[in-house]
């Protein structure tokens, strides 16, 4: 039997050699860096990159839209104009740092004085953190870009976008219908955009009962920058007074 840290081996499953004389044995194949294990340190490494770079962030709202729209496009206006409301409402502004709505959401929030924070994406192509952010990181995995998100926003504000889009939006909808993530507002933005998804919403996955009446409550769809920001602060005024009523008047210790 051979123990190595909290691995036991027995018969012919026991290496020929220890850890220690892996570790410091500098010949023998290098495939090992691409290997599982490996990438577990490397995933563990991100999340310590990413929790480090965020967590004294102020209050912040997620940006998501299109990569592909460009400046001139009436959707591009609306991701600066959006990235300003949220600044002067003092909202750090976080986008998934590339092109289109994301580029302009962190122009108007820098533009405007607010924090501009970009998580991007490693992807196949070359790509490049957008110029108007102040904090930014790459992300090797989406999972854990995605677990930044979540964690370090109080609210997903989503412009037209294509799949990418469509994912981080059904992706937060699904972690506030099953309560991983509580009061966490989501509004998509563009009434003439939205409008047919969600009345495709009402109309397929409402009608055979697939959600529940209330979770067509979820997603707000509006049109106006301001509203967004109105949404947003209420629900944030309701959570604070909630939370100084439950110290007020403690329930019974569970
Ligand atoms: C020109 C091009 C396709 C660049 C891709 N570069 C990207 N850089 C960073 N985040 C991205 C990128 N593409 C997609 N995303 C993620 O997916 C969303 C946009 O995807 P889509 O364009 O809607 O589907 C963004 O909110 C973003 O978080």
């Amino acid at each position: 039997m051979r123990r190595a840290g909290p691995l036991t081996y027995r018969g012919s499953s026991i290496p020929n050699t220890t850890t220690d004389q892996r570790l410091l044995d500098q010949r023998g194949p290098t495939d090992w860096v691409h290997t599982d294990p490996w990438r577990v340190l490397r995933i563990q490494s991100e999340f310590v990159e990413g929790f480090g770079l965020l967590s004294e962030l102020p209050s912040a709202v997620s940006v998501f839209g299109s990569a592909r729209i460009r400046p001139g496009n009436r959707y591009y206006d609306l991701g600066v104009e959006m990235g300003a409301k949220l600044a002067q409402a003092g909202y750090a502004t976080i986008t998934g740092g590339g092109p289109g709505i994301m580029e302009a959401a962190n122009k108007g929030a820098q533009k405007a004085g607010g924090l501009s924070v970009g998580l991007g994406i490693e992807l196949p192509f070359e790509q490049t953190l957008n110029d108007y952010i102040d904090m930014g990181m790459t992300f090797r995995y989406f999972f854990v870009r995605k677990t930044m998100f979540v964690k370090y926003s109080q609210a997903f504000v989503v412009l037209p976008g294509g799949f990418g889009t469509l994912d981080e939006l059904f992706e937060s909808s699904t972690l506030v219908q099953t309560n991983k993530v509580t009061r966490f507002p989501i509004v998509l933005v563009g009434t003439e955009f939205w409008g047919g998804l969600r009345d495709w919403i009402r109309d397929s996955l409402l009608e055979n009962g697939l959600i529940k009446p209330h979770d067509m409550e979820l997603v707000q769809v509006v049109d106006d920058t301001d509203e967004v920001v109105d949404i947003i602060r209420k629900s944030h005024l309701d959570i604070a007074r909630q939370h100084q009523e439950s110290e007020q008047h403690p329930g019974p210790e569970q």
